[in-house]
């Protein structure tokens, strides 16, 4: 009878869309009560913020129990006065007493000498304030109460007592790679939290909570259930969840190696066809009758949002199959035809692709054997994977991998409640591997805010943004080693809401001297990449403090030039993962439209323990409130949740 359907027509605003609670007029709340209908809360905004765009308080608990008590409906209605079992007393009244409630009797019982002159307003400003940010601060810790005193502690345990790659069981070459290859030329070197949490677990060793003596009955659901091991692993940009992964995954296909009973039996027959031919190349005789078990059937799959991550991914992959003789290739939009043929189709077989899921599933429409073999895939950068633009894709890989599946490791930074909601309905034994910094911006990276709707930009976004940038580059520093007349080049990165106004802004900053370049389709290849390599390089870069050595410089001659800085121009996506090592300064162009934008932009400075500086452009139309909490929150090193 209360109809709270879409088609609706809401009392309040008289749209056609309605808030989701609000009652609403219908044909049979009229005939029957032979009245109008009267919602019974206030209208809630219109925009408010989709569901899917909110990060998750609940990352590391598994979904609530299906056997479990069901959580109470809220009642809401005319008649929900009735039948209640609960007082239904404004918490604010009750907390604060006489004169607390709006409106409410001068106080009586405040601190002595606050109650003329304005100063009892202040003060009942002031406590209001600190009440809102203590129910803030006491939703964020939430997430962490939730999860068991006893987990929690073995998590501590388990994060503190390993402080060297020795101690995971990975095989000497693997090892040796680590030192030698994907850390090399760095001292001290330790696992991060994630690597501490996620090796060992990803290899089969316990971790985390010891599981109580499970139900006979339930553990024989559980093993129909579970054909293959399911993982989340959620740590904060730029804490190594690469290699948490790499590591276990390719350690898993060395030692697979040894035991493929497919790959010992085609062994054999080359050595005998080897023999046969008395030393002649064998290679033709492959290709024609005895493909490798691997050929075009890699063992395991990394799938990544963008062109970007495949080459950064494969670089680190590499790096380590390298020496531990293991075949690793990457497929991804930017190679041509015949470079995606010859890494998917080359003899001697491949072990593990890099690749972007819609490639890989349009390969996969017309070879449907390239995923027949597959016992790794890992979805890395999980939200984006999951999410609208990309999950057909990525269902359709898990879905043709699944029967020779053995795990499926899903990565990322930032748990919206989307993606969790969605891995309970879909995954609801996967586990979870959580760091307990999740969601949280790392301390040492500050936030400064600029409002462009004061002088002097007077709603000046670009020239705000210019002058940022002028200010971070005047501030010259020189690395060791460098000559007198040489300063560092800083590389900074600017983040817009929309791949539209990416051009627009570098095209300004160019003009104002500045070495700009935007990141999009349209970009010439070779000088994206260029630009990019410099971003991700450690290495320090220096420049003529006069600008002297300016080369093929984009910056216009007339320009005023700031010879010591390197901007690109990007959204979101197009950075998401990239591992900007050198960046220290992100400049938000645009205030970003979620707080999982905000981490992922914010992220791409301050990585693996570095300081980093963000500065926001805030404008009058601008979220300020959001802004401002965002600030606190790093500041307090809390979620944003
Ligand atoms: N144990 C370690 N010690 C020092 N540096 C490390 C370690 N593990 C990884 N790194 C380095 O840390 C950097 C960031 O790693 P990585 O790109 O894997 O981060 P991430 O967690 O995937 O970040 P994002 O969420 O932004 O994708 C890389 O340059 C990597 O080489």
């Amino acid at each position: 009878m209360w109809r709270t359907a879409r088609d609706s027509v809401c009392l309040f605003c008289r749209s056609a869309t309605r808030p989701r609670t609000a009652l609403v007029e219908t044909p049979q709340t009229q005939s029957w009560l032979g009245l109008r209908a009267f919602a019974t809360r206030p209208h809630e905004p219109r925009d408010r913020r989709p569901s899917r765009m909110v990060l998750s308080d609940r990352v590391s608990q598994g979904p609530r129990s299906r056997d479990g008590p069901k959580p109470r409906r809220e009642v809401d209605g005319p008649w929900s006065a009735t039948n209640r079992t609960v007082a239904n007393i404004d918490p604010d009244r009750r907390r604060g007493g006489e004169g607390r409630g709006r409106g409410g009797p001068p106080s009586r019982g405040g601190p002595p000498g606050r109650d003329r002159g304005g100063t009892r307003e202040r003060y009942l400003g002031e406590t209001r304030d600190k009440d809102a940010t203590r129910f803030k601060a006491l939703k964020m810790q939430r997430s962490l109460a939730s999860v068991s005193y006893r987990e929690r502690l073995t998590v501590k345990n388990r994060i503190s007592d390993v402080d060297s790659f020795d101690q995971f069981n990975l095989l000497p070459p693997i090892q040796e790679a680590i030192q030698n290859e994907v850390l090399k030329g760095m001292v001290d070197i330790k696992p991060t939290p994630v690597q501490r949490l996620a090796v060992p677990a990803l290899m089969g060793q316990p971790i985390g909570r010891q599981e109580r003596e499970p139900d006979p009955r339930q553990s024989q659901r559980r093993a129909v259930e579970k054909r293959r091991e399911e993982f989340l692993l959620a740590a904060e940009t730029g804490s190594g969840k690469t290699l948490a992964y790499l590591l276990p995954v390719i350690n898993a296909l060395k030692e697979g190696e040894a035991g493929d009973e497919a790959v010992a039996a085609y062994e054999k027959r080359l050595a005998a066809e080897q023999e046969h031919r008395g030393g002649a190349p064998v290679s033709e005789w492959i290709d024609k009758f005895e493909p490798h078990p691997n050929h075009a059937r890699p063992r395991a799959i990394v799938l990544v949002p963008t062109a970007e991550l495949v080459s950064q991914v494969l670089t680190t992959a590499k790096k380590i199959s390298h020496v531990a003789k293991l075949k690793v290739r990457g497929i991804s939009a930017t190679y041509n035809p015949l470079k995606i043929e010859r890494n998917m189709y080359s003899h001697g077989g491949i072990d593990m692709i890099v690749a972007t899921p819609h490639l890989l599933a349009s390969m996969a429409d017309s070879d449907p054997n390239i995923l027949s073999r597959v016992s790794h895939l890992i979805v890395d950068e999980a939200d984006s994977l999951f999410d609208r633009s990309f999950s057909a894709e990525t269902s359709k890989i898990l879905d043709r991998a699944t029967p020779s599946l053995k795990q499926l490791i899903l990565c990322s930074a930032t748990i919206p409640r989307h993606l969790d909601n969605y891995l309970a309905a879909h995954f609801p034994h996967i586990r979870r591997i959580a760091t307990p910094n999740l969601h949280a911006i790392p301390r040492r990276v500050q936030l400064g805010v600029i409002d462009v709707a004061k002088d002097p930009y007077r709603h000046n976004k670009l020239l705000a943004c210019a002058d940022a940038i002028w200010t971070i580059g005047k501030d010259a520093a020189m690395h060791e080693g460098a000559s007198k007349d040489e300063v560092d080049v800083k590389r900074i990165m600017v983040f817009v809401n929309e791949r539209e106004t990416t051009q627009e802004v570098a095209d300004y900053l160019l003009s104002r001297g500045i070495d700009a370049i935007a990141m999009h389709r349209d970009t010439p290849e070779n000088r994206q990449s260029e630009m990019l390599a410099s971003f991700t390089s450690n290495a320090p870069l220096s420049t003529k403090a006069d600008g002297s050595d300016a080369g093929s410089s984009p910056v216009p001659s007339a320009a005023r030039r700031l010879p010591n800085t390197k901007v690109i121009v990007a959204t979101d996506l197009a950075s998401r993962g990239i591992d900007t090592v050198a960046v220290r300064h992100v400049v938000l162009f645009d205030v970003p439209h979620t707080t999982i934008d905000f981490i992922h932009r914010l992220g791409r400075a301050g990585r693996m323990g570095r300081r980093g500086r963000g500065v926001v452009l805030v404008g009058k139309h601008d979220r300020k409130d959001v802004v401002a909490e965002v600030k606190e929150a790093m500041f307090m090193g809390q979620a944003l949740i």
